[in-house]
């Protein structure tokens, strides 16, 4: 059988990227997903606004939701302080064999951990597992259907202080309904829509922010 997309990835990454080099290493995989094929990373445009809210929050502790070959993760850290940690999470195996290597590439390994399994299994035990007290940027991009029970679970295990912010990728296309429902309807965010465009396409699509009052 031919190679996996992400695999596709990959390759094209260790070809045209600088080891260490983590701006390279998105550039690269953008100039792929533009030109070759179309893969579901966040993208240039939707990356701006996330580079944007990173900047601004400048968190130590960060939780990514969804993985999948590891753009986002290398967009995010590479805006981190040193000491800062950015945790990801990503159920498939064979997409988080993949995202290790390229973060490695964009030379950010160690500030980033990534764990491999069921969000709504290992977010109950960061705080054990990780020795992490809270949380300050959460950044969603997982399958739609999880968004809101793991926000949920974010919740119920003290991972949120008062001014962590979440932000949620997709709440227009593929849409995340419930998740835009609650957030927006609760008293306990503050929430704001920045529109965009999906990852390489001219379709409407769009990040929901939102701070966590406490
Ligand atoms: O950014 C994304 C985009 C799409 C997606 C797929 C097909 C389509 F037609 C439109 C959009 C799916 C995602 C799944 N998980 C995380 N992020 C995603
Ligand atoms: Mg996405």
């Amino acid at each position: 059988t031919r190679i996996s997309r992400p695999e596709r990835i990959l390759a094209y990454v260790k070809k045209h990227a600088v080891p260490g080099d983590a701006e390279s290493v998105a550039n690269a995989i953008d100039a792929y997903c533009s030109g070759v094929e179309w893969a579901m990373n966040i993208g240039i445009d939707k990356g701006k606004i996330l580079d944007r809210v990173v900047s601004e929050t400048d968190p130590d502790t960060v939780l990514e939701l969804g993985t999948y070959c590891g753009y986002s993760t290398v967009r995010i850290g590479k805006l981190l302080r040193p000491e800062a940690r950015l945790i990801t999470i990503e159920m498939n195996p064979d997409y988080a064999k993949v995202a290790k290597q390229i973060i490695a590439l964009a030379g950010l390994d160690s500030k980033v951990e990534i764990l491999v399994g069921s969000s709504s299994e290992l977010i109950p035990q960061l705080k054990k597992k990780l020795d992490i007290k809270t949380l300050d940027l959460v950044f969603i991009d997982h399958w739609k259907e999880c968004y809101l029970p793991d926000t949920r679970c974010l919740e119920e295990s003290g991972l949120l202080h008062k001014g962590t912010v979440l932000l949620a990728d997709n709440v227009v296309c593929p849409g995340a309904p419930e998740y835009v429902k609650y957030i927006r309807n609760s008293s306990r965010y503050r929430s704001e829509y920045f529109s965009s465009r999906l990852e390489y396409l001219q379709v409407e699509d769009g990040l929901e922010k939102s701070v966590f009052l406490g």
